[in-house]
């Protein structure tokens, strides 16, 4: 593993590049970058935290493709149809898009932790601040252009709902294949209790590491298969043409410094 270490002033953390997708580790005065470790006895309960509000619309649901890293299933945020307030959050956030990270085995794959607990996948429902911005692309620039629900998954009973989005991944097996997807409502991927979790700022997980992110991570998490999981890594990093095919596996970033920030928690 290449790590060129640049030298550093006190303003710059230690900067590695890293091999495959992760691009640089850490960004240049990045100090609220994510994911991170979620220290449960050092989170802060905050009594002003108040439960989510999602209102998600299945026919925003347009369609399911792999972008190389992940597969996004994307939704029509030209109008406030879906979309997440209340929790942390001041404005009107709208779903533009859901995506998951998982790794090779059940044992690792997740981006947070919690106090250094991995799960072997995490979802993430990324929003965009529809209050202040009218487009994803320049919210995700700003401090609080974007806000992300993480929800953890565990290997259990099959899950019903995402048996829809798994029948379809055979269909986006390499990088750039997209698919038709409609009539999915990602409110069936959420916890039963959505009024307990953390939330801290933090940035984007791949580039560009914008840290734009209010973080949203659900204590309770759900259950899905391991057939179910095995199907995300038949998906492939690489595209038809090349000769070499890469499971998509690990696409997830390590845990970044907290460099000061306090998690605050919606429970006791
Ligand atoms: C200007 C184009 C930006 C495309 C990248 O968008 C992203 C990247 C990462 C995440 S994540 N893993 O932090 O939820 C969410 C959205
Ligand atoms: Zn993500």
């Amino acid at each position: 593993r290449r790590c060129n270490l640049t030298a550093c002033s006190s303003k710059y953390v230690l900067s590695q590049m890293h091999p495959m997708w992760q691009g640089p580790l850490a960004v240049p005065g990045g100090d609220r970058q994510s994911p991170i470790d979620i220290v449960v006895r050092k989170s802060v309960f905050d009594s002003k935290l108040k439960p989510l509000e999602t209102e998600y619309d299945p026919q925003t649901c347009q369609q399911i493709w792999n972008n190389g890293y992940s597969f996004l299933v994307e939704y029509d945020d030209t109008t406030d149809k879906s979309t997440l307030k209340g929790g942390p959050l001041q404005d009107k956030f709208r779903l533009c898009q859901f995506h998951f990270h998982w790794g090779e085995s059940n044992s690792w794959g997740s981006e947070h932790t919690v106090d250094r607990r991995l799960f072997p996948a995490e979802l993430h429902l990324v929003h965009w601040n529809s209050d202040k911005y009218s487009l994803f692309e320049e919210a995700v620039m700003e401090d609080n252009g974007l806000a992300v629900i993480g929800v953890f998954l565990k290997v259990g009973k099959r899950h019903e709902g995402l048996q829809k989005l798994v029948d379809a991944l055979p269909a986006i097996r390499h990088k750039g294949s997209v698919v038709d997807f409609t009539r999915f409502d990602p409110g069936c991927l959420l916890p039963t209790n959505t009024d307990d979790y953390w939330t801290y700022h933090g940035s984007l997980t791949t580039p560009p590491l914008t840290e734009s992110v209010t973080w949203i991570v659900m204590k309770q998490h759900i259950e899905v298969s391991h057939d179910q999981l095995a199907v995300f890594r038949s998906l492939l990093f690489t595209s038809a043409e090349e000769e070499v095919q890469k499971s998509m596996v690990n696409n997830f970033r390590v845990q970044q410094p907290l460099r000061g920030r306090t998690v605050r928690s919606s429970f006791t």
